[in-house]
């Protein structure tokens, strides 16, 4: 197997000067090619991982190396030449692009700054590159962000990310702010455009059923730490972990007049400055025995490439070990 594009190796996250741990400890290999999604509950640390990624700024410890280069030691022009390589699409489009620019200016702005191509060059890669988004450059190439709806938006940036060939894509919930509407379609713009331009994505969501599709692999993330990880039709089909159990039993079935589904996991997950002893899932997990607040379960491979920390993965709810 080729080397991982992005190899992440034991990266925490601490905030403020207390320390709030919000990752605590993650691995994660992304190949070429392929899309991993990554998914958990709001605070659990996906966008911080996601920025620590980015080295905006780099994690506290633990390291991220792209295609075999580490960054965590990078700073200035050296960090910001990689980052072309290495780009990120955000939640909220709009508040992401300088509100005075046009969209001409915005998706041209990484080729001018870095002087890739002549001027005229630079023009026609911009319509190319809009074209390729879905955008008319005719239509859409003198408006400002305000003058666009909030799809169009994430097309803008969703093209700057791209135009100067980067090879990472991380989008970090890109499609949450989204009239439900138009959900798919950004959704099959970007596997689309994964296919023609040979990306990588890692993909966070809060939801698994956003992920679903569009992903390779799934990682799970509760609490600053990987849950499970694995394949995703396989996950979906047998998952291992109580966790991902409840995440996927939440998901809402796509069927007219079908039932909302209970929330299959009581209550709201522990703050990161105040985790379990042992298991962090342990408080709101149906499985959970003395073991889980005595010994913290370390992520182990149950199935090729499908790992996961539990301590009961075998046998879900009998309660053996
Ligand atoms: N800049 C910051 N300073 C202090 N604490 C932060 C900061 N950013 C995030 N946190 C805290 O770190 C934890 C993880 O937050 P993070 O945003 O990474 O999670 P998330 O899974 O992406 O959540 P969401 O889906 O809501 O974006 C949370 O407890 C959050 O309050």
């Amino acid at each position: 197997m080729s080397t991982p594009i992005l190899q992440v190796r034991d990266v925490h996250v601490r905030y403020g000067r207390n320390g709030l741990h919000a990752v605590a400890g993650v691995d994660l290999d992304l190949a070429r090619g392929e899309t991993l999604g990554v998914v958990g509950e709001s605070g659990c640390g996906k966008s911080s991982l996601a920025r620590a990624l980015m080295q905006m700024p780099p994690p506290s410890a633990g390291t991220v190396a792209y295609n075999g280069q580490e960054l965590t030691g990078l700073r200035g022009q050296e960090l910001r030449r990689i980052r072309l390589d290495l780009q990120m699409v955000f939640q909220d489009p709009i508040a992401s692009l300088h509100p005075l620019r046009t969209v001409r200016q915005l998706v041209g702005e990484p080729l001018g700054v870095w002087r890739i191509g002549t001027k005229d060059e630079r023009k026609v890669t911009v319509d190319e590159m809009l074209r390729a988004v879905g955008l008319d450059p005719d239509v859409a190439g003198d408006r400002r962000p305000g003058q666009l709806s909030g799809g169009q938006c994430q097309r803008v940036a969703i093209a700057r990310a791209l135009v100067a060939g980067a090879r990472v894509l991380i989008c970090d919930e890109p499609i949450s702010s989204l009239d439900v509407s138009l959900r798919a379609t950004v959704l099959n713009l970007l596997e689309e455009l994964k296919e023609r331009m040979d990306l990588s994505i890692l993909f966070i969501a809060h939801d698994l059923a956003v992920v679903r599709n569009i992903s390779d692999r799934v990682m799970v993330m509760y609490l600053g730490k990987v849950c499970e990880v694995g394949p995703s039709a396989e996950l979906f089909a047998s998952p291992l972990h109580p966790y991902t159990r409840a995440l996927i039993d939440s998901v809402p079935v796509a069927m007219p007049g079908a039932a909302t589904p209970e929330p299959a996991i009581i209550g709201d997950p522990p703050s990161p400055s105040n985790v379990p002893s042992g298991c962090r899932f342990r408080t709101r997990c149906p499985l959970a025995q003395q073991v889980c607040a005595e010994e913290e379960p370390q992520l182990r491979e149950m199935e090729p490439h499908h790992s996961v920390a539990c301590h009961f993965a075998e046998t879900p709810g009998e309660g053996k070990r």
